[in-house]
């Protein structure tokens, strides 16, 4: 948890009310941080060691409509993620989880390909194993945040998304995949297996029998293949009805439409419903609940006598 949402959550609980309850829900939440200090892991001292390895750039664009783009950008290595692009990212969740408007959030690549996973020069100089479980450690937190994020999130995927750069489009709610691109955990072809979360997300959204085959595969992912095991949404076709980052606004707005702050509580009571034992779901989803319950929207759609033919 970022110092600027402990903030915000300790304001909001001096606030009182059903306010408490939203601090109480991002304490919960800030167990979010999959590692701390009590595992053994200093967020500074990795963060010192991966800005050794400079290139590329993580840009982040906040509209105001609700919608944010976040843009893997280092295009002379297929977007493959440095050190710094690690810190970049972590840094632009931090911006993203006190986003207060934010409803929507679009993943894309660079120059019309996703992410070829970890820079291998970068990991070439890491591989002994205490810098490797950090690094882990650290982009563990990273996606396990990105995830976690209240707004709903998609990978727009084209060209190739491989390795590490599958593992991203996990920590997404909803992934969406261009005409020829492929996801591809290339990670057994390197001798490893995933690690920055992207295995135990994968079981979760494709079941344990699916991930087995692309794990133990390394299967080229194409759409049609992720259409059919669920790994993908759809598939953006149709050339001439603007470029794919536009698309993907036009499928992700149909969810997106409507307020934040009920846009965030649908996120919130789904990846509580997701992640939870079923008592505590409920729980946070009273919480939730409570937090809507005769605000604005609500009182403004009894007002108008809504009818949902
Ligand atoms: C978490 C675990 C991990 O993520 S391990 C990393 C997994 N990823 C990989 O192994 C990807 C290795 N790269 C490739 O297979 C190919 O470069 C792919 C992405 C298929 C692109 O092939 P192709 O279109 O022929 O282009 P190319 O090979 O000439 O690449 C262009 C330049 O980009 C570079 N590049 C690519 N991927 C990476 C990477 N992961 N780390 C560092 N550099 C990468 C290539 O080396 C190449 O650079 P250069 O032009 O030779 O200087």
């Amino acid at each position: 948890m970022s110092a600027r949402m402990v903030l915000c959550a300790v304001r909001q609980h001096l606030l009182g009310g059903s306010r408490g309850a939203w601090a109480r829900f991002l304490q919960r939440q800030s167990r979010g941080c999959v590692y701390s200090s009590v595992h053994g892991f200093q967020q500074e001292e990795i963060r010192e060691k991966l800005q050794a390895f400079p290139g590329g750039s993580i840009e982040l664009l906040t509209q105001e409509s609700g919608l944010a783009v976040l843009t893997i950008n280092y295009p002379s290595r297929m977007n493959a993620f440095s050190g710094s692009m690690m810190v970049d990212l972590e840094e632009r969740v931090s911006q993203l989880e006190g986003w207060t408007d934010g409803k929507g959030l679009i993943v894309q690549g660079a120059s019309g390909t996703f992410c070829s996973g970890s820079d291998l020069n970068a990991v070439r100089a890491l591989t002994n194993p205490q810098d490797g479980m950090k690094m882990c450690m650290f982009m563990q937190n990273t996606l396990t945040r990105l995830l976690r994020l209240p707004m709903i999130s998609v990978a727009l995927v084209e060209g190739r998304a491989l390795g590490g750069g599958a593992e991203l489009t996990t920590a997404c709610d909803f992934r969406l995949m261009a005409p020829g691109s492929v996801i591809q955990f290339v990670h057994k072809h390197m001798g490893l297996v995933p690690g920055w979360g992207g295995a135990a997300r994968l079981v979760r959204i494709v079941g344990s029998q699916n991930a087995l085959k692309l794990l133990g595969g390394a299967v080229k992912v194409d759409p049609e293949l992720a259409l059919q095991i669920g790994l993908a949404e759809e598939v953006l076709q149709g050339e001439g009805t603007g470029t794919p980052l536009q698309r993907a606004e036009n499928w992700l707005s149909v969810y997106t439409k409507g307020p934040a702050p009920v846009i965030q509580a649908v996120k919130k009571v789904v990846l509580s419903g997701r992640e939870l034992p079923l008592s505590e779901a409920l729980r946070t989803e009273k919480d939730v609940f409570g937090m809507v319950w005769g605000g604005p929207a609500n009182m403004q759609a009894l007002a108008s006598k809504s009818k949902h033919r």
